[in-house]
């Protein structure tokens, strides 16, 4: 009988892990990469599609589902497994990113954060406690901590105090919720912003909290890939061996392979479904702008070394007449195939760490995509 929240470390190459991870809704091969499904979808796909293209885990955002359609309407139709019918792992985030990202007005006090819906401008607050309690609406399978992430550019002071406050939040948090009911896990998330010793001193109070798992918070704020990086490499080898290491919000192909190399098992990101709606997307021989006139008569697959749905059945020139034509079936074969992308990115680097061959998988991409991939 699996135990939720049981990590086993079946390989290492370097610093990078290949593990997995054990819920309530499944096993999850780590390293991962998450779809982000914000308001209980992932945007013009489906949950056959999400299968077919190997997806293990998908994420939704405790913040639109709170305000949209509300987490207790979730409750009373079975929990969003059942709502939006996936029965694989779904993780959800506590909604502090949003708060602070998309909601106009808002206090920050001790209690919690108080805001603004951006549906209505009707005011809500968030308490840490209240952040768990939607996540057990939900019924989600891992749960995030309430965090405060601090922009980019938040001075020193600021940013130390609010580490402070964060860690008195994740206290909160773990204080509702037992280790492990309802098999639900729960994630800690480190603050510091760009600051090494920052950084320590967050995981430091976070490691007297027993968590199933911790996740890198604060980053892909807009800083630089450099300062990401100088942060993920320090921080990410330091974080418990023993347990799952998430990175939120990241990131580009090249952002997954640097934190894989820094000791990584989790990502997530809106990039393959965002950009797929912009007709940027992501191949085995660099990015792709379908929408460039060189695909009007193209007949080839968008990426002959793909085997998504997408790329076995319309060729480029269809798919860049779908985009020209704003046709609706365009965001979801551009989404699709941007996902098996990112999958199958992961796969590999599942493969590679197996095969002591993580290094060279990275440099095969960075030949493509170039240090960042931005
Ligand atoms: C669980 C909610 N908390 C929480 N979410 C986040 C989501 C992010 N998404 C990005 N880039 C797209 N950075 C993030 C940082 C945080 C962060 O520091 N905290
Ligand atoms: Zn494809």
């Amino acid at each position: 009988m699996p135990v939720p929240g049981r990590f086993t470390i079946h390989a290492r190459d370097g610093k990078a892990r290949r593990a997995t991870l054990h819920t309530a809704h499944g096993e999850i091969q780590t390293p991962v990469f998450m779809p982000v499904g914000t308001q209980g979808s992932v945007k013009a796909v489906g949950p056959d599609d999400l299968l077919q293209a190997g997806s293990q885990i998908i994420l939704g955002n405790t913040y639109h589902l709170y305000l949209r359609p509300g987490d207790e309407l979730v409750a009373r139709r079975g929990g969003l497994h059942r709502f939006m019918s996936w029965d694989k792992p779904i993780l959800t985030d506590s909604g502090g990113f949003q708060v602070f990202s998309l909601s106009t007005i808002r206090k920050i006090s001790e209690k919690g954060v108080e805001f603004r819906s951006y549906l209505d401008g009707s005011k809500h607050f968030f308490s840490p406690e209240k952040a768990i309690s939607i996540q057990q609406n939900l019924g989600s399978d891992i749960m995030m901590v309430l965090d405060e992430c601090v922009g980019y550019g938040a001075d020193r002071e600021y940013t130390a105090r609010s580490l402070e406050r964060t860690t008195r939040w994740a206290r909160r948090c773990r204080e509702v919720h037992t280790p492990g009911a309802d098999g639900q896990l729960m994630f800690g998330i480190i603050q510091g912003g760009f600051h090494e010793d920052l950084r320590e001193e967050s995981l430091g109070q976070l490691l007297e909290i027993p968590f199933e798992g911790y996740a890198i918070g604060g980053l892909s704020v807009g800083e630089s890939t450099e300062d990401m990086y100088r942060i993920l490499n320090h921080i990410g080898p330091r974080m418990p061996e023993e347990k799952p290491r998430y990175l939120m919000g990241v990131g580009t192909p090249m952002d997954i392979l640097e934190g894989i190399e820094s000791g990584v098992d989790m990502f997530d990101c809106v990039l393959p479904t965002r950009n797929a709606r912009n007709g940027t997307l992501f191949t085995s021989q660099g990015k792709v702008n379908i929408k460039r006139a060189e695909f009007r008569e193209d007949d080839g697959p968008l990426d002959p070394n793909c085997q998504c749905y997408t790329c076995r059945n319309f060729s480029r020139a269809y798919l860049r007449h779908l985009y020209t034509a704003r046709e609706i079936l365009s965001y979801r074969l551009n989404s699709l195939h941007n996902i098996a992308f990112f999958l199958e990115l992961a796969r590999q680097a599942r493969e590679a760490i197996e095969g002591g061959r993580f290094a060279e998988l990275k440099a095969h991409y960075q030949g493509i995509y170039g240090t960042d991939g931005r």
